[in-house]
């Protein structure tokens, strides 16, 4: 039987999920608020303002009722910001199926009680089956068709293999893992990394700082997510390795566009109206800091990087102290510091 999906976001990530999953042969509903993008869809069968040039499968049915997209749904894809997360799940509550799994492809973390998107889901809908999606996932990258990895996660291997099914194609490969924490964890930090990777290619910085930017940022995600419980291993994947290359040098991230956009010299409230897409990595950078002060997790890049962007310390002088810090470990998870 022809499987019924719901989109919920007209974004760039949202809209390419939805044509992947129409163009498998679902039913696709792809929810947005907005009237006037819906018409310019319906008129040019094209999400113009957020993915340009990419033509939308006849099965994918854009809409702005939330209800008619929910109803009868096999699985519900989340696709809105975070800080829109919970309000849009909320609303759309109420019209679930008692079997419908809910997937989320949203990449940032609630500030309050610092709650990943599956920890909302939980809260939220604890009897359905839930899981996510993370990887290096360039919207725009996907519509042109450039060969691309993602991950599900879930702890329900029947999930994991139907989301599998529904989006595997000739240029989108999915992987599955089980550790769903870890797995969208290294989505919400990665973002952070590109910010600092950005900023560092806007002034100039060579390779070799790339590189040690990139290999130590795997560093710190890994040891925070530790200490929260998440697998380190997961970061040698897709979604860690994969995802922070990918933003860490692609211009095609908001991320690493917001970075870059600092390392010109723009404010971060400048950067973020010159950017007018969505950049996870801003706040996700201001919970984290505080998660990591409260948790005592040494943490230099984020603590460097948050006294440049939201405290305007001079990015020299950050850049010095993180040069002159204490003492570290290559890689801390094989061999103990004390012996290094
Ligand atoms: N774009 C990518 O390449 C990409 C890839 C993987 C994951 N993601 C993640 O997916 C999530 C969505 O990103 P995106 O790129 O699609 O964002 P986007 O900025 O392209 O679009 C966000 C969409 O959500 C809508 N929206 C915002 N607030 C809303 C609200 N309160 N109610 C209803 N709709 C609302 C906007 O109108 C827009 O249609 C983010 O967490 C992002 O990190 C993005
Ligand atoms: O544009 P960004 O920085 O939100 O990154 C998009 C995706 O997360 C890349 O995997």
């Amino acid at each position: 039987m022809t499987q019924k999906i719901a989109v919920l976001g007209g974004g760039s990530f949202g809209t390419v999920v939805a044509n992947i999953a129409a163009t498998r042969g679902a039913d696709v509903h792809l929810w947005m608020r907005s009237e006037k993008q819906l018409q310019d869809i319906l008129e040019t069968g094209i999400n113009t303002r957020y993915v340009p040039k990419y033509p939308l499968h006849e099965r994918l049915i854009p809409t702005n009722d939330l209800a008619g997209a929910v109803v009868g749904a096999d699985i519900v894809f989340m696709a809105v910001p975070s800080k829109a997360f919970r309000v849009v799940l909320n609303d759309a509550i109420p019209h679930l199926g008692a079997e419908t799994a809910l997937v989320s492809l949203t990449k940032g973390i609630e500030p309050e009680g610092f709650r990943l998107m599956s920890e909302v889901l939980e809260e939220l809908v604890p009897d359905h089956p839930i899981g996510v999606i993370s990887g290096p996932n360039l919207a725009k990258e996907i519509a042109q068709g450039h060969l691309t990895g993602t991950v599900v996660a879930s702890q329900s291997p029947e999930l994991r293999n139907q989301v599998h099914d529904l989006l595997s194609d000739r240029s989108f490969r999915v992987y599955t893992n089980p550790d769903v924490y870890g797995v969208e964890l290294a989505g919400a930090l990665k973002n952070i990394y590109a910010i600092a990777s950005g900023m560092a290619a806007a002034l100039g910085m060579g390779e070799n700082t790339r590189a040690l930017l990139m290999t130590r940022s795997l560093a710190e995600m890994s040891r925070f997510a530790a200490r929260l419980g998440a697998n380190p291993l997961t970061f040698i994947g897709l979604a860690g390795v994969g995802d922070l290359v990918v933003t860490c040098t692609s211009p095609l991230s908001r991320n690493y566009r917001i970075g870059q956009a600092i390392g010109q010299g723009y404010n971060l409230k400048q950067a973020v109206k010159q950017l007018g897409e969505t950049a996870e990595g801003v706040n996700t950078l201001k919970v984290v800091k505080a998660k990591a002060d409260e948790l005592e997790v040494y943490m230099p890049l984020v603590a460097g990087l948050y006294a440049v962007v939201h405290e305007n310390e001079d990015v020299d002088v950050i850049a010095q102290q993180l040069m002159l810090g204490e003492r570290a470990s290559d890689v801390e998870f094989i061999f103990d510091s004390e012996n290094c």
